[in-house]
């Protein structure tokens, strides 16, 4: 059901500012797993993280699920009675196969934890109680001034014992770091394939819309938005998720 990305393979004349469109949402699970370092990890283990820590008889969100990875994780590993899986994505055309996605997984696999795909804005989003909130490498295209009321309200939403799981790419403040770091990841998507011309058309694509902190940058703001305790659990190259508790 996907496509090679092959989104910037050829010279554009003037690249566009990089939208989750139907082109995109037709190459997203090549073009993340070539792109994110880490990624299956990341979302084979929020299904293991989620499942640790759902609660009985509650929601569990999933913001910016884009094609629904973090949620099928999840469903594979959930396994507490009465959850309810809500996956939201602002895009039309993802939370279209995102539902194509979900129904392929409920034909495959027999009793899962329901989910249901919103298409809606996560800054409107009134969010319900809950106990798992998920933000895989979604915060990182809210605009910064927007982030923390975004974590707020998240915190507000989750119930006590609920978690947060953020997933980001991440820079780093000491320029030797930021620049080897970031070589290496450029070294990553070679070997997965993209071109030099591809790396610097989507940079370019991505420098105005996606906008990424340092890890103590996310630190401080989960503190600030009055989580009790967060940490890294993970990190491979320059991008990383964090696990914040109510
Ligand atoms: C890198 S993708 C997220 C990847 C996805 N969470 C996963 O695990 O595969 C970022 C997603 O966030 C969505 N997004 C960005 N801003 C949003 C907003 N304000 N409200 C809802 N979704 C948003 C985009 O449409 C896109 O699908
Ligand atoms: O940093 C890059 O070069 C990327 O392509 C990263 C990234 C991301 O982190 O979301 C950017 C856009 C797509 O969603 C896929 C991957």
């Amino acid at each position: 059901m996907s496509d090679v990305d092959k989104l910037f393979a050829e010279p554009l004349p003037k690249v566009s500012d990089f939208v989750f469109d139907h082109d995109v949402a037709r190459v997203f699970p090549d073009m993340i797993k070539r792109s994110i370092p880490g990624y299956p990890t990341i979302v084979e283990n929020i299904g293991v993280i989620a499942a640790h820590h759902a609660q009985p008889d509650t929601l569990i969100y999933d913001l910016g699920c884009s094609l629904g990875a973090a949620t099928q994780s999840m469903r594979r590993h959930l396994r507490q009675d009465g959850c309810h899986i809500i996956a939201v994505d602002n895009a039309e055309a993802m939370v279209q196969r995102c539902r194509e996605y979900l129904s392929a997984q409920d034909s495959m696999v027999e009793e899962l934890v329901p989910a249901t795909v919103v298409q809606g804005d996560i800054l409107e989003l009134e969010l319900q109680p809950c106990s798992v909130v998920v933000l895989n490498f979604t915060l990182q295209f809210i605009a910064p001034e927007l982030r923390l009321p975004v974590l707020q309200r998240i915190r507000q939403a989750l119930l006590p014992g609920g978690i947060l799981i953020l997933s980001e790419k991440y820079r780093f403040e000491d320029p030797g770091t930021q620049h080897h770091l970031e070589q290496v990841h450029y070294a990553f998507k070679r070997a997965n394939g993209y071109s030099d011309l591809e790396i610097a058309q989507k940079r370019s694509a991505i420098e105005n819309v996606m906008l990424i902190d340092t890890q103590p940058a996310h630190l401080e703001r989960l503190q600030q938005a009055g989580f009790s305790l967060a940490y890294p659990w993970f990190q491979c190259l320059n991008f990383g998720s964090i696990v914040a508790h109510a």
